[in-house]
């Protein structure tokens, strides 16, 4: 007899963090997270990490007779009904902000990691060996220096994190202002001295593009071997990114989301026509966020690199895109954005599943790193994750933690995401515009 699920728990929690900046505004010093937490007869917990809003914690909330008292096995049965359960809530657009909105996904996302790691711990096997046609491919997954500009926390009187028992150059580079190529270069050699990335991904969309070209060149200078790449969340227009990204494009591996929807032109259009332009590979996180879209991005061969992150993709989703790019000679990829430490697990086990040559991994844990909800976080060295050999996730909660995080959500009285907010410290009445950086006003 396989056991069956006794209880869901769904626990909005928050993190610290920086004044990041991006194309949707800058960082609140706050991030909001939704853990799922799956307790099964035979005493198991399984866990899954996702977005936390208001529509995710309802989403999560309609599954709940539907995953409570399903047996472990029928894992798929459960997550099917999930997912028709919600696909009765209308279609959901991704929206233009750098980060995705919809809800459907992410709750089916939840819900699959918490089963997952349930079943991997019935069946005694890691989720990395149970995901995809093939199963684990590696024992250790890249992940990429992820670069960020950062505002200025003085400008604010909002609770930044400040380094107050700094224990090397990154934690005092990470929370101060950093906008010109020289900062820039400064966090990526802090972060390489603790993580030994690499490849660096800067975030673009804040400043004007020539002024992330020179940051660009400024990696470029400090770590020559490196593989960069520059995302501005497709701020500039086809011409715009061609003109900025032409004099540098010997200097990076791929350009993420240079431009985007544009005029009576979609993304994917704009996307084949610099990739015509440049010969430039492209990667998005934009542009090709369901299957419906990469099948239409692939025919306009508008797209080198699908950045599928499993928590918009599911994580079974994520591998089947990685699957898709071995058979059809693209590059797999994932996005990130602000997490803790069992999305840190769950992207792990889900690259090591994808088969052939994958690119390094985005992740934003080196923002967050410091801050825990499990007992012994996956560890960020010489550039490689190790992927785990213990059933399951290979996660434990750490309850006290999580109950620290879950203090800091309800104290804070805030449900979705909100660049726009820290923003308008900088520039007074500030609003998002898709097209124009953030700081170019
Ligand atoms: O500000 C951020 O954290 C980023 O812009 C993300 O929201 C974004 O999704 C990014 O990770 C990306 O690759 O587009
Ligand atoms: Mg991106």
């Amino acid at each position: 007899m396989f056991p069956k699920i006794t209880s869901m728990k769904v626990v909005p929690v928050a993190g610290y963090d920086g004044f990041l900046l991006n194309l949707s505004g800058g960082h609140a010093p706050w991030f909001i997270r939704c853990v799922v937490i799956l307790e099964d007869s035979a005493g198991n917990q399984g866990v899954g990490e996702i977005p936390s809003s208001e529509g995710i914690l309802k989403g999560l909330e309609q599954c709940r007779a539907i995953v409570e008292g399903s047996t472990i096995n029928a894992f798929k049965h459960t997550l099917n009904s999930a997912r028709v359960a919600l696909s009765k809530n209308g279609r959901e657009e991704r929206g233009r902000q750098t980060f995705d909105l919809r809800v459907a996904v992410h709750v089916i996302t939840g819900l699959e990691s918490a089963l997952l790691d349930l079943y991997g711990q019935t069946v005694g096997l890691p989720v990395a060996d149970l995901l995809g046609q093939y199963g684990r491919q590696r024992d250790e997954v890249e992940a990429l220096g992820y670069l960020f500009l950062l505002g200025d926390p003085d400008k604010t009187d909002l609770p930044y994190p400040k380094a107050s028992d700094p224990v090397d150059a990154w934690d005092e580079v990470r929370y101060q202002k950093a906008l010109t190529p020289e900062a820039v270069a400064n966090l990526a050699k802090a972060a390489f001295d603790r993580y030994g990335f690499k490849d660096f991904k800067l975030k673009g969309g804040v400043l004007r593009g020539e002024e992330e070209a020179d940051c660009i060149r400024a990696l470029n200078d400090a770590f020559p071997e490196a593989r960069l790449t520059l995302d501005p969340n497709g701020a500039w227009t086809l011409d715009e990114a061609v003109r900025v990204l032409e004099p540098i494009k010997h200097l990076l591996s791929y350009a993420e989301d240079p431009c985007g929807q544009e005029e009576s032109y979609s993304g994917r259009e704009t996307m084949a026509e610099f990739k015509k332009r440049t010969g430039l590979p492209t990667a998005t996180n934009m542009i090709a966020t369901d299957f419906k879209q990469l099948q239409y991005a692939t025919q306009l061969n508008a797209v080198d690199i699908p950045l599928a992150d499993c928590h918009f993709w599911t994580m079974q989703g994520a591998v089947m895109v990685g699957e898709l790019c071995n058979e059809w000679g693209m590059t797999w990829g994932s996005h990130s954005n602000n997490h803790f430490d069992i999305s840190l697990a769950m992207m792990t086990h889900v690259a090591a599943a994808c088969p052939g040559e994958i690119t390094a991994i985005d992740t934003h844990w080196i923002w967050q790193d410091g801050q825990r909800i499990t007992r012994d976080p996956f560890q960020i060295r010489e550039g490689t994750l190790k992927v785990p050999t213990t059933p399951g996730l290979g996660v434990e909660l750490d309850e006290a933690k999580l109950n620290q995080a879950h203090q800091l959500y309800k104290s804070l009285d805030v449900t979705q995401r909100n660049d726009a907010m820290a923003m308008q410290y900088l520039i007074p009445d500030w609003t998002f515009d898709p097209k124009r950086p953030a700081l170019v006003r």
